[in-house]
């Protein structure tokens, strides 16, 4: 059978990057191919060039044995490519079917519209309510609805850039149905992740990109996942390794944590109590959107608490700023890199500063910035946690995802931090970097850190935590010992309510 798409020497620089050289690869009709490398190896600018949002500088592409170079993702579309982000682009306020009909050139009337969509859930096994505000949803849902979005347009191929990172076990066993489906149809799949083990279970072929380059191309389930990920690395992988130590006093400790969220179709968190001690890593499991992202912002201070319900070295920080908690030795890292954990136009060098300032002395008397010491700051941060980058000067947002998410969660951890908070530390960063992360986290534990670990990803947590809780809907369950832990256990924990464990189970 004729390829779908033909990709021949396609090459993109940036000023100081070689994001793409001498890209060739082919997609068959109805494959579902892979599209591995790690943080920065150049994998999101290549898409972007198959969707019309960059040009290349060299190579051309052909479709259908017809040659294609789209100037605009529109041109993309009209020729049967789709794309569904890692971020979603919905407005919450409104409803499915409202989000939906915006993102289309020509919607039809609401009510047609809403029985197309009511017709592709069922055929693809896609649970979806066309009259529900897209603001209750969980991640898994609202991505059903880019989904859905993208098949209305009937396309021939559909690229898909890490859409498992912020779903449920559960659904991703539904996402992966529907894609086999749309596969066994005819739909060729553009599939880019992290998740070896995933890879390997869904995807008929894979091409490896390191460094821009292509340097492997595979049948991804001949392979295991530690073979995929050396050859995307050019090297073996280690895993972290544990230094048993004996746990000091608690450095953490949080009481009868009650608190409205701020966020819009946010959880409240209710009653949270848990002490952690130096040297000691908690681990909170949970799925997105069931506290996680408020109860960061109680511990970090940019939300404030009544008297005694957060306690940092014994002292009670619950009227302090984000700044007081600091110079207690509190660092935190946010799950949303751009714009929260970073600011975007920034360079690195003042982001470093940013959160840098107070721990690392960059300030100097009279509120001068120290800037040659916050550049060789965001330098050590590039240094020691393999930030690939053209330097200190460049801007934030010009960073591959997992490339940034090293550098916020480097940034903190090089402040001699008494307490960390995370989270989902490996967010979009790739086996290798998430390996070295996880050390890291480890490594501060042993220097006597008490380390919180807010993750999704429980076999990340069960890796490197002490402790082990669970959040849902706002609460957490009582933290208990890790080791020997049982997945039944663990769903326990959970309260069974969002099937994570039983996936998981079956994973
Ligand atoms: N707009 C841009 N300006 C400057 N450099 C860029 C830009 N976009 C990408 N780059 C650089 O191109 C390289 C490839 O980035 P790309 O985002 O394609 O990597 P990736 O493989 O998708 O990484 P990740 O797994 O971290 O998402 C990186 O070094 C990145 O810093």
């Amino acid at each position: 059978m004729s390829d779908l798409l033909r990709i021949e020497g396609l090459g993109k620089t940036y000023p100081g990057v070689v994001a793409n050289a001498d890209v060739s690869f082919a997609i068959r009709p109805g494959e579902i191919h892979a599209l591995l490398g790690e943080n920065g190896a150049g994998k999101s600018t290549l898409v972007k060039m198959i969707y019309g949002l960059v040009r290349p500088d060299t190579g051309r592409m052909t479709l259908h044995a017809q040659a294609y170079a789209p100037t605009e993702p529109r041109a993309a579309r009209a020729s049967g490519v789709a794309m569904v982000f890692q971020h979603f682009n919905l407005f919450e306020a409104l409803t499915v079917a409202e989000n939906v009909a915006l993102g289309m050139e020509n919607p039809p009337p609401m009510k047609t519209l809403s029985a197309r969509i009511a017709q592709v859930s069922g055929d693809y096994g896609l649970p979806l309510d066309p009259a529900r505000r897209v603001g209750d949803l969980s991640a898994g849902e609202r991505q059903r609805v880019e989904i859905i979005r993208c098949l209305l347009q009937s396309p021939r191929l559909l690229i898909m850039d890490e859409p498992t990172s912020v779903l449920t076990p559960q659904e991703v066993a539904i996402l992966f149905a529907t894609l086999r489906k749309l596969a066994a149809e005819g739909v060729s799949i553009l599939y880019i992740s992290h998740k070896l083990e995933e890879i390997r279970s869904l995807c008929d072929g894979a091409t490896i990109l390191r460094r821009g380059r292509v340097v492997a191309s595979c049948t991804p389930r001949d392979k295991t996942a530690g073979e995929l990920a050396e050859m995307m690395v050019g090297s073996a992988l280690s895993a972290p390794a544990r230094q048993p130590g004996a746990k000091g006093d608690v450095a953490l400790e949080v009481a009868g944590l009650s608190l409205a969220s701020p966020i819009a179709f946010g959880t409240a968190l209710k009653d949270i109590r848990f002490a952690v001690r130096k040297g000691e890593v908690l681990g909170i499991a949970g799925v997105a959107g069931n506290g996680q992202d408020e109860l960061l912002l109680a511990l970090s201070g940019e939300l404030r608490t009544a008297p005694g319900m957060v306690r940092i070295g014994g002292k009670d920080a619950g009227a302090l700023r984000p700044t007081q908690r600091r110079a207690l030795g509190l660092v935190a890292a946010p799950e949303e890199r751009l714009g929260h954990a970073a600011a975007p136009d920034m360079t690195l060098t003042e982001n470093a500063l940013l959160s840098g300032a107070l721990r690392r002395g960059l300030l100097g008397r009279g509120g001068f910035l120290r800037w040659g010491q916050a550049k060789d700051f965001a330098s050590e941060i590039i240094a020691s946690f393999d930030v690939r980058t053209p330097g200190p000067g460049a801007a934030a947002r010009s960073l591959s995802g997992g490339n940034l998410q090293k550098f916020v969660v480097g940034r903190e951890l090089l402040q001699s931090p008494s307490v960390v908070v995370v989270n989902q530390p490996t967010w979009g960063v790739d086996a290798s970097a998430a390996a070295s992360i996880r050390q890291a986290l480890l490594d501060r534990a042993a220097q006597g850190a008490a380390v919180v670990v807010i993750s999704q990803d429980l076999d990340e947590l069960l890796e490197i935590s002490d402790s082990f809780a669970a959040l849902n809907g706002g609460r957490l369950s009582a933290p208990r010992p890790a080791q020997g832990l049982t997945v039944e256990e663990i769903g326990l924990m959970m309260g069974g309510a969002h099937g994570m464990e039983v996936a998981h189970a079956s994973a």
